[in-house]
């Protein structure tokens, strides 16, 4: 039956006919990530284009966590996990022999479900963090990371007079922003976002959601999201999980309309999930 798989060749080819001006980022080839002996996906094929939002849906426990974790191999850190295949990012597999993963996740960063500012730092101390990681301590460096991170973030404004304040002093939805302005201060070429914003109120959610339209002039976004509206609103691209497999990949807008896999449209009908 693998000739059935939807592949990244063969989805791809499918898509770039659509806009030929696409470029892929990141190409997932056969990607498994196996916990122990059970298997949380398996054999994921997908392209992720540059300069767009890719949405990964899917019912609970369906793999969709688990393939982004793999994308940037922060399942490096988890000891049962072991990941097989390759993610290539810009051609050059992120799992070869020799390639550095600090590096990896700074070219590929992540932001998380809850807002996790570092609580002990200020909100210009949380934005720089990862440049101090790095050994950059010239003052008018910083600073200007730390205005371009922020405006990017769309948060700049409501905190370029409090800048020394403590990051805890922050609304959820804002220590959100902040915690993308972090990712964004070390210039990365993809966010990988997980359910960013399911644990904020519906106008930080809107806040959140504006923002990625604006976000992905700079950057290559990948969102994981168990909410289908969101999905439709924010991306470009949406590929749906099952059972650890993606069942299908392409454009959202053709995808929520005329799914081609009988599952995927059980899914979205609210059939199913
Ligand atoms: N650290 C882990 N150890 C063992 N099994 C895990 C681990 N993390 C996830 N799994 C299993 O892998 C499968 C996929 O989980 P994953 O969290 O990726 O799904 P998901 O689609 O993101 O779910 P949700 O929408 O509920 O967050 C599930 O069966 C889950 O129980």
């Amino acid at each position: 039956m693998s000739e059935l798989r939807p592949t990244a060749n063969s989805a791809q080819s499918e898509v770039m006919t659509l806009d030929p001006s696409l470029k892929t980022r990141i190409e997932a080839r056969r990607v498994t990530v196996m916990y122990g002996q059970k298997a949380g996906v398996k054999d994921v094929d997908m392209p992720i284009y540059a300069n767009k939002v890719t949405a990964l849906i899917g019912p609970s426990g369906c793999g969709k966590t688990t393939f982004l974790r793999a994308l940037n191999r922060m399942h490096d850190l988890t000891p049962s996990a072991r990941v097989t295949g390759e993610v290539l990012l810009d051609g050059i597999n992120v799992y070869a022999p020799g390639v550095d993963p600090v590096e990896v996740r700074r070219k590929i960063g992540m932001v998380f479900q809850k807002p996790n500012p570092f609580p002990t730092l200020s909100i210009y101390g949380n934005v720089v963090a990862g440049l101090r990681l790095v050994g950059i301590r010239k003052k008018s460096i910083l600073d200007e990371a730390v205005e371009r991170a922020l405006s990017q973030a769309a948060l700049w404004d409501e905190v370029k007079d409090r800048l020394n304040a403590p990051s805890m002093s922050l609304s959820g939805g804002q220590q959100q922003r902040l915690c993308i302005a972090r990712a964004l201060a070390v210039e990365p070429e993809v966010l990988l976002m997980d359910e960013p914003t399911s644990a904020l109120d519906p106008i930080s959610t809107q806040s959140i959601e504006d923002l990625l339209n604006e976000l992905k002039n700079h950057v290559t976004i990948v969102i994981v999201t168990h909410n289908m509206q969101q999905a439709g609103r924010v991306s470009d691209f949406t590929g749906y999980f099952l059972n650890g497999e993606m069942v299908e990949f392409g454009p959202t807008s053709l995808l929520f309309t005329t799914p081609k896999d009988k599952r995927t449209e059980a899914y979205i009908t609210g059939r199913f999930g």
